[in-house]
């Protein structure tokens, strides 16, 4: 049976601003197992940064959690309860962000801030004698980094060092939210590697939340595809890239190029928030040219389907 750490069940979030209000997640589910490297992908803007910051209760202002419970290490949690979240998670879950150097603090040294966040984790340890540890776990050799402020160090490095303040507290699960959007190519594969290989070695799983499927197609053995707020399709790679169900997967994977068959790419039309609002529907139907007037009146629950979860009236058993 799945060991599962971490599960997210009907989470619903509404935005309010200037007293407008409007669905921007709606109704999402995925379990992360412990120790696995977990996909989260989707367009830009399509809900995966407020779905993962609102299950660890940091829903941003303006956001209100209207619905859905997280469970974490076998405790649930209504996801309304943000404190209750934070409080619960804060000790287990570890965050990473893109664009490290601008979130490292400018004015203290890169070993400072690795051991200040020891320090904060409250554990037993010496933090001096771990810092050196803790940069030798994320690749980064302590001597060349000792005194050195993060202007004086690239964005790979950087990225290194907040994945040491992240490891401090030996957390059971990573957020990494595009964690290497500000790198170049070489660098970013050098560090998913990593953060796959750490999965392994320290029984750590990882949410990696990406818009690039095909980098997320390499590291990572399940994932969730969102689209406009909702989760279209989820289950294992290889079976969803093999045989994709949902069309907007189907057009997520053609968007891929294929360096062994080359093809022509087909991008994908309209946008993420376009069609009509403030009705429950399916919220890829104004993109999708499989779309009938059932996907404009709701969305379809979870489908099991051949290994895999897909939301799409195309799949629903067709009455007797
Ligand atoms: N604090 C907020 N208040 C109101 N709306 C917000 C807030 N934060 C984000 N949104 C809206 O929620 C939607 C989803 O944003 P989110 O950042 O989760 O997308 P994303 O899929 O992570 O995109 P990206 O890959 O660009 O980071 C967007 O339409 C965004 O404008």
């Amino acid at each position: 049976m799945a060991d599962v750490l971490f599960s997210i069940e009907g989470l619903t979030i509404d935005s309010v601003r200037g007293g407008v209000r409007r669905r921007i997640v709606d109704d999402i589910s995925l379990s992360v197992e412990r120790g696995e490297l977990y996909g989260l992908v989707g367009e830009s803007g399509s809900g995966k940064s407020i779905s993962m910051m609102a299950s660890v209760g940091l829903a941003a202002s303006g956001l209100e959690v209207m619905a859905g419970s997280v469970a974490f290490s076998g405790r649930a949690l209504p996801a309304r309860n943000q404190r209750g979240l934070r409080g619960n998670l804060s000790r287990g879950v570890s965050l990473l962000f893109q664009n490290a150097k601008g979130a490292l603090n400018p004015f203290k040294t890169v070993d400072r801030q690795v051991e200040r966040a020891l320090r904060r984790s409250g554990r037993q340890t010496d933090p001096r004698a771990e810092v050196e540890v803790l940069f030798r776990v994320v690749g980064l050799n302590y001597r060349d980094f000792r005194g050195k402020y993060p202007h004086q160090i690239s964005g790979g490095q950087a990225q290194r060092v907040a994945m040491a303040c992240a490891l401090a507290t030996e957390p059971a699960l990573l957020i990494a939210d595009e964690p290497t959007t500000a790198l170049d190519v070489t660098t970013e594969r050098e560090l998913l590697r990593f953060l796959a290989r750490l999965c392994e070695e320290r029984e750590m799983a990882i949410v990696l939340i990406a818009h690039n499927l095909s980098l997320v197609s390499e590291y990572c053995r399940r994932l969730s595809i969102m689209h406009a707020g909702q989760v279209v399709e989820s289950g294992n790679l290889k079976t969803i890239f093999a045989d994709p169900l949902h069309p907007y997967t189907r057009g997520l994977i053609a968007a891929v190029p294929d360096v062994d068959q080359p093809r022509e790419l087909v991008p994908l039309i309209g946008n993420v928030w376009g069609g009509p609002e403030g009705i429950e529907r399916c919220r890829f139907s104004h993109r999708c040219q499989f779309a009938t007037p059932v996907c404009e009146a709701r969305h379809p629950p979870a489908i099991e389907r051949a290994g895999r979860a897909v939301h799409c009236v195309l799949y629903e058993e067709v009455p007797a």
